[in-house]
């Protein structure tokens, strides 16, 4: 009787354990899986995942939040790198009345093209967030939602507001594309083996329509904005660096709308606004203060006196941008910027 007893007390337990598989965990491969079952539940209730919906699942792991999309959805498509997932994936799930209802594709989901979703569900490795994360928002067509567990300073970024310390070049490249909401806090104690940092859930919800820019006059005038963000407008765009930039951006444009083939050589058209940043301008080591570690110079000894910087500070007077810093910037007013620099001929890409 003490055998039985202890023996469904055990089975009891494991109803409440992790499934594992059997399987060590690589922390290369960001492999922490969910082990706190009503954490899994409330990710899918917060999802609002509908009977109709395709989910795409990335890193399903061994399939914890599988099973309870499985419930959910009409169909789960989960891309998983590591071998040994995919087939205990497949090991947990044949024979069941989910299987036919899987699809697991195995590969990179970064090297991946990805089919067809409405909604995308995923305890991610944290350190693919950044490029999974632009991946998802230049998808088409457009999904509805993705929910998605960050590391949680990752999380605050992605949905920080103007003013606030972890407001940066991915907050505003992210905001840009989707809205961005804050679901749930979730403790490290809640994936075994258990991650260094917290974590949470963010909602990204596409814009619908798009807000459409040129993204490299975007991310190049963001990098500028961004490699001081406490710094006013006005002393980050009369630096040398920038306007000798700027201007030989400015020459380039000119020489080829008037289809001078010999100013623009002379132009020299090596334009370098990747100094001003990493490429998705997210640094998850810095302390928030700016987007960039790179010395620039800065001051009255650097500034250089010239018609072009005349130019450039004409716009931001015009917008009443001068005094302002990056880090107060709302999204309409980059937006405004850009279009008065590109309405004044000055160009980022
Ligand atoms: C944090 S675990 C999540 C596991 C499972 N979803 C869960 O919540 O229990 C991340 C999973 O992503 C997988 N993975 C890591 N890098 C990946 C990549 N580049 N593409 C697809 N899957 C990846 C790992 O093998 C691991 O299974």
């Amino acid at each position: 009787m003490a055998g039985g007893k202890a023996r469904k007390e055990k089975a009891k337990a494991q109803q409440h354990m992790p499934y594992q598989g059997g399987i060590s965990f690589h922390k290369s491969k960001g492999q922490h899986i969910l082990k706190n079952p009503l954490l899994v539940d409330s990710i899918v209730q917060k999802s609002g995942v509908k009977p109709t919906d395709v989910v795409l699942e990335i890193g399903p792991g061994t399939g914890n939040l599988t099973k309870k999309l499985l419930e959910v959805a009409k169909k789960v498509v989960a891309v998983e790198i590591d071998p040994r997932m995919v087939l205990e994936l497949q090991r947990r799930f044949q024979g069941t009345p989910h299987s036919n209802r899987l699809t697991v594709i195995q590969g990179d989901v970064l090297k991946t093209d990805l089919p067809y979703f409405d909604i995308c569900v995923a305890n991610i490795p944290y350190q693919i967030s950044s490029p999974l994360t632009f991946k998802l928002l230049n998808h088409q067509p457009v999904f509805r939602a993705a929910i998605i567990m960050f590391q949680r300073e990752f999380a605050m970024r992605l949905v920080a507001q103007p003013s606030d310390k972890l407001y940066c070049r991915l907050t505003v490249n992210t905001q840009l594309h989707a809205r961005v909401f804050h679901l749930l806090k979730v403790g490290r104690n809640n994936f075994r083996p258990p991650p260094k940092v917290d974590s949470s859930v963010v909602r990204i919800e596409p814009r619908k329509p798009r807000i459409e820019v040129n993204q490299k006059e975007w991310e190049g005038f963001l990098r500028i904005c961004f490699n001081r963000k406490n710094k006013t407008l006005g002393s980050i765009f009369r630096q040398k660096s920038v306007i000798s930039l700027l201007e030989k951006n400015y020459r380039t444009v000119r020489a080829l709308q008037l289809g001078q083939e010999d100013s623009l050589k002379e132009a020299d058209t090596k334009i370098d606004f990747a100094s001003f940043g990493d490429d998705q301008g997210m640094e998850m080591d810095d302390d928030g203060a700016d987007d960039d570690e790179m010395e620039v110079e800065d001051g009255e000894a650097d500034e250089v006196q010239s018609e072009f910087k005349d130019k450039v500070l004409d716009v931001l007077k015009e917008g009443d941008f001068e005094e302002k810093r990056s880090s107060k910037l709302t999204l309409q007013e980059f937006l405004y910027l850009l279009s008065l620099f590109n309405k004044a001929g000055i160009h980022f890409s």
